[in-house]
């Protein structure tokens, strides 16, 4: 059974299933999976996934949504994609949080500071079935307001897409001991706000077509 999760009930119009609401948002009981609406940002994911695997059992979580594409990545508007792994981006300083010497999380004796994985046999399961590409996300509660300011962290940080949500999704799964895996479809080039080039409807088709595949998986 999964566990479905997208920052915005706008992405997931295609799922059908019993109605509930969840810390004031949309749930949906449906065949294979639970839906759960976090709302958009860092806290509003991490909170909505701790709060329900505090009181329910989660077998394998998924975040789904759109997300802005990094400039030469060749990913256009439509693509899905999965990440593999999240960089929290807006933690510490400008370089990181490790040069303040706390990390963000520490699991046994490993410490993670800014970059935080998918689950990876999740992730591999799922690029295979799906023929998907495994990339790396980038994360801030600020979105790219500029194609320098996009370029500047894609080159820095090496990631290939951009959403608000994404690494605290994965740090959250880390901390939680939950397999998590991230499944994105491109809706805009990252740092580009004219909504003229932004192909919101195609995305959120290009994850229907994809999230139906995994559920008959
Ligand atoms: O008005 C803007 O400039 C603007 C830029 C990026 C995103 C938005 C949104 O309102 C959508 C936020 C929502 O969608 C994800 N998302 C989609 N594209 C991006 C992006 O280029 N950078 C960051 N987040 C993006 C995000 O995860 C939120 O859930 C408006």
């Amino acid at each position: 059974m999964w566990l479905l999760l997208s920052p915005t009930a706008l992405e997931a119009p295609f799922l059908r299933g019993e109605p509930f609401t969840f810390l004031g948002r949309k749930g949906l009981r449906g065949e294979g999976f639970l839906y759960l609406e976090t709302g958009i940002g860092k806290v509003n994911a991490a909170l909505t996934l701790a709060a329900w695997a505090g009181q329910n059992p989660v077998e394998k979580a998924l975040l789904f949504g759109i997300a802005g594409a990094y400039p030469g990545t060749g990913l256009a508007p439509g693509a899905v994609v999965l990440v593999g792994e999240e960089v929290e981006a807006d933690l510490g300083l400008k370089a990181g949080l490790e040069p303040l010497g706390f990390p963000a999380l520490q699991v046994g004796e490993r410490r993670y500071y800014n970059r935080f994985p998918l689950d990876p046999g999740l992730t591999q399961e799922l690029a295979q079935a799906l023929g998907l590409k495994v990339v790396v996300g980038l994360t801030r509660d600020l979105v790219s307001e500029g194609p320098e300011e996009a370029e500047a962290l894609a080159r820095q940080w090496g990631a290939q897409v951009e959403s608000m949500e994404g690494a605290a999704f994965a740090r959250a799964c880390l901390a939680l001991g939950v397999r998590g895996a991230e499944l994105r479809a491109i809706s805009n080039p990252a740092g580009v706000r004219d909504k003229r080039a932004w192909r919101v409807r195609e995305a959120v088709g290009a994850l229907e077509e994809a999230l139906g595949r995994i559920l008959k998986e």
